[in-house]
This record gives C-alpha cells, structure tokens and sequence, in this order.
C-alpha cells in the first residue's frame, strides 16, 4: 500500500452539497424498517436465545476493568442488548440532516495530483466472509500518517474547545463527536483522501457486492472521542443508516485500554493502530467497545451507494442479522 504524497492533500475542486433523494428514501427505509415493532420483536426473540448478558454495556460510561490476552487485538466480548440495538444510529434530527450531506461530490473526478492508491490483498486483512466477500476487514499498515493523525486530533479538540463536543447528532446511539464540516483542514484531508485513499480501499474490498463502486459516497463523517476518565467510554451494539461505514484510528492504541470495533458477528472487538483503517457493512451489529482507561479517538465515516437505494436496502436486510 502506498502512501498518497502530500500533493494529494489539495483541497478538491467542485465539491457541491447536493440533495440525494434517492439517499434520503433509502435512510427513510431503514428509519422505518428497523424500528418498526414487528421487526424488532422478531429479532429480538432470535437473539435473546444466542446473547448472554454482559454489565459492560448495561448502561453509559460505565465498564468492568478489561485484560488484554497477550499479543491480541481483539477482546472476546458479548454485549447485552436490548431492543434499542435493532435500532440505527442516525435519528434523523436537524442537527444531522444538516451535515449529512455535505460529502456527495457528485462532481469530483480524479484530477491529476491524486494519484488513487494501488490496492491489493496483501494490504488488509477479511475478517467475515459471505456470500463469496467479506463484510468486515481491517488493513495491515497505516493508511493515514502520524502527522495527519495528529492534526485531525489537534483541530477537532481545537474547535472543541471553543464550541464543545456535540453528543446528539446521531439520536438512537449518540457519539461524542465533532462532524468534520467543522474542521477545515480535515475536511480537505477528507476530501482528498477519499478519492486518493479510502475508496479505492472500499472498492477493493467490496467489490464482490458493490454493482458500481464509483458512486461510493460519504454521506457523514465525525471524529469521535471515548474518554474513560468522563464523558463517554462506550458505544452500544447498533447498526449504523448506511451501506458501508468505516472508522480511522487517530491517536496510539497504547493510549488507552480496551476499546477496539465490536462485532456481534466476531464476538470479538478488532482493535487497530494509528492511521489504520475497520471497514464493515453498515448494517451488522457492532459498536465501541469500552475504554478502561485513557481517550480514544477515530474517525467514524458512513458511505453509501449513490443510485442504488433499492440495491443497498437489500444489501442491508441480507447483511443485518449478522
Ligand atoms: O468506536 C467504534 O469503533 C465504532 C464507532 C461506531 O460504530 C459509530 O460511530 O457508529
Ligand atoms: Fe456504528
């Protein structure tokens, strides 16, 4: 995998905030479909059977101390859940309808500085098969430096500072968070990155289900904070409105214990190091496993397939009890 030199961070040209209807009936889909009670008592009495009870995710900020195994990255770990995990993350309030979707670049095309990565098998890891892909992967080196990890931090508790970490925008399974539209110089980075960087990634990776993955597009993306010592520490089992999501660890694994992306599919949590990036069908169950001590903060994108809403509500039902 090859790093994007730094004539890739140009800010790009022509990005446009678009109204995607099709998006917006597909969102309403899951809105609809996934709380609906038949929907969640259905699953629930399907899950109730395989899930055994865990106090760590009984309620907010509250953990059990965690012991890492030995050279793991992952921590076996089942949650509890309760019918709010049927639910998506992405209550449709005004405060996330007015920075969702500030990612469709509908007009970008490659332009001659940003030359995309060249993507193979050897550069992640597959963690989930089905159906002939696989719906989870983490890649094996850094996708992003120390420094840009170091400057989205650095901005994102910047802005903090002056207007505090927003903790509503995504209603059912709320984030500490600030939506990158607020930080200038990670949103170029975003921008740039995405074309150089994450979606030949995404379309390497999923290419097995993605009928045209040239119309991947982020549709929100927040950097998110877990701090043990206050604040939040967790995120409880959810799935998030979207087809595919992915998050960026921004600070040292080293800084913090425990945390890492749950997934019920797993039963485990995929820990990453600095600048390395989960990848994961947005519909499976997964969350943030909780820190014991330290912050932890990542990058938390949701993509979907412009075009394609009848598509990815299929995707998203076949992929949804995993
Ligand atoms: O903390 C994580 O690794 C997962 C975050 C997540 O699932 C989300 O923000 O939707
Ligand atoms: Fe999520």
């Amino acid at each position: 995998m090859r790093h994007a030199s730094s004539c890739c961070l140009l800010p790009l040209k022509g990005i446009t905030v678009t109204k995607n209807h099709m998006s917006t009936i597909f969102l309403a889909f899951l809105a609809l479909n996934l709380v609906s009670q038949q929907s969640v008592c259905g699953f629930l009495a399907h899950t109730s059977q395989l899930l055994s009870p865990c106090p760590r995710h009984q309620r907010q900020g509250q953990s059990t101390p965690l012991s890492l195994p030995e050279g793991r990255t992952a921590i076996h770990h089942r949650p509890r859940h309760s019918k709010w995990a049927l639910r998506v993350s992405e209550l449709h309030i005004p405060g996330y309808r007015e920075t969702k979707k500030n990612f469709l670049p509908d007009d970008i095309h490659y332009n001659g500085d940003m030359q995309p990565l060249a993507i193979t098998h050897a550069d992640y890891s597959s963690l989930l098969p089905f159906r002939g892909g696989h719906l989870i992967h983490k890649t094996n080196g850094a996708l992003f430096t120390e420094e840009e990890c170091r400057g989205m931090v650095e901005e994102a508790e910047s802005v903090a500072s002056r207007m505090g970490w927003t903790t509503t925008r995504h209603g059912n399974y709320p984030t500490t968070d600030i939506p990158i539209v607020e930080l200038p110089n990670t949103l170029n980075l975003l921008r740039a990155t995405l074309q150089s960087r994450l979606y030949p990634l995404l379309r390497h990776q999923f290419a097995t289900y993605l009928p045209d993955p040239t119309k991947l597009r982020v549709a929100d993306g927040f950097i998110v904070k877990y701090d043990a010592e206050g604040g939040q520490s967790e995120l409880r089992p959810h799935r998030d409105g979207s087809v595919l999501s992915f998050n960026i660890a921004l600070n040292d694994a080293t800084e913090y214990e425990g945390g890492g992306t749950w997934f019920h599919s797993l039963g485990e949590s995929v820990r990453i190091e600095k600048g390395e990036v989960v990848s994961h069908a947005s519909g499976i169950l997964h969350g943030g496993h909780g820190i014991t001590s330290g912050r932890r903060y990542i990058m938390v994108c949701f993509v979907i397939l412009e075009g394609y809403d009848t598509w990815s509500m299929r995707f998203y039902n076949d992929v949804r009890d995993l």
